[in-house]
């Protein structure tokens, strides 16, 4: 049988917001052990080493945007790079902020248009990352892939979106901190999003088999896309934009295996940490475990019995 490859790549992205940090996240992951903890799993693990962004003029940061031109150039990079990888196996693209999504998802859907099946994409987050370069109050790219993948306009400058992701493929989990224009926007769509409530309500697990359904049933490849601020902060404290209130290690964990005995994932990014604000790496850690659920670590190996 021949072993299925993971494709490491650092994608040390920092200029989706002010606060700078996440650019240590591909080697604070390497340093917590995600080559290892995929190789004791089976898989055949390259390492592409960490991407810089394409050619680019430097940012003069005296408008409304944060380094847009970084940006942009990031962009270019991932969305060649994601195209590249998928056909070569599975990419883990280890960030960086959340504005590596606007090439990574972007690519990962011209690779799904290309072998004409349809993209679904799992966003865990507590924000909703639906802005466009216009509507964003913050100015921080971080805020915008998702508007960006379905192809809202405001991107000026940006590559043209050459396969939108639908609304109908996008489900948000983990939501607390939604700004306005955002909602608004969100609620014109019919992309699923659910918030913590609903999640403290029916529990991850109904949600998520709901939506592993659909993209089953579709045929579809699904992108992940984990951002450390889905989770509590007490649990996992490295990142910038904490909002209190999250998930728990133990959602997280039930939606990575969830995911992983689907069969489904074909890409993810783990997006987000920052090092720098990290206790002892315990939240490059938990990102690693969490990546492992995911690709098929198991406390059993059998699945155990729910209660009914
Ligand atoms: N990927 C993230 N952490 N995004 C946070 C975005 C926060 C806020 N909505 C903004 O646009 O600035
Ligand atoms: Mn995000
Ligand atoms: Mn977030």
């Amino acid at each position: 049988m021949t072993r299925k490859t993971v494709i490491l790549i650092g994608a040390p992205v920092d200029s989706g917001k002010r606060r700078p940090g996440c650019l240590m996240g591909p080697d604070a992951y390497r340093t917590a052990g995600l080559p290892g903890a995929l190789r004791d799993l089976g898989y055949k693990v390259e390492d592409m080493g960490n991407l810089t962004p394409a050619s680019h003029q430097p940012d003069t940061n005296d408008g409304k945007l944060f380094a847009p031109n970084e940006t942009i150039a990031w962009t270019h990079r991932l969305t060649r790079t994601a195209e590249m990888a998928m056909q070569r196996g599975l990419p883990i693209f280890m960030g960086g902020d959340h504005s590596l999504s606007l090439g990574t998802v972007a690519g990962v859907a011209n690779h799904a248009a290309s072998v004409g099946r349809p993209l679904f994409v799992l966003w865990l987050d507590a924000h909703s990352d639906f802005h466009t370069a216009e509507t964003t109050d913050s100015g921080n790219l971080h805020g915008t892939p998702l508007g960006y993948v379905t192809g809202r306009e405001g991107f000026g400058g940006f590559p043209k979106v050459q396969n939108r992701v639908p609304h109908a493929n996008i489900c948000i989990m983990g939501l607390r901190s939604v700004d306005p224009a955002e909602r608004a926007a969100l609620e014109e769509t019919d992309i699923r999003y659910h918030d913590m409530r609903e999640i403290d309500e029916n529990g991850v697990g109904r949600l998520v088999s709901a939506f592993l359904k659909d993209v089953e049933a579709a045929n579809g490849l699904l992108h992940v896309s984990l951002d450390v601020d889905f989770l509590d902060p007490m649990a996992a404290p490295a990142v910038v934009t904490t909002v209190p209130g999250g998930a728990t290690i133990r959602e997280g964990h039930l939606i990575m295996e969830m995911v992983s005995d689907s069969g489904l994932m074909t890409s993810l990014d783990l997006v987000e940490l920052n090092p720098f604000l990290d206790e002892r790496g315990r939240t490059a850690q938990v990102m690693v475990d969490l990546a492992a659920s995911g690709l098929g670590r198991r406390v059993f190996d059998r699945p155990t019995r729910a209660a009914n």
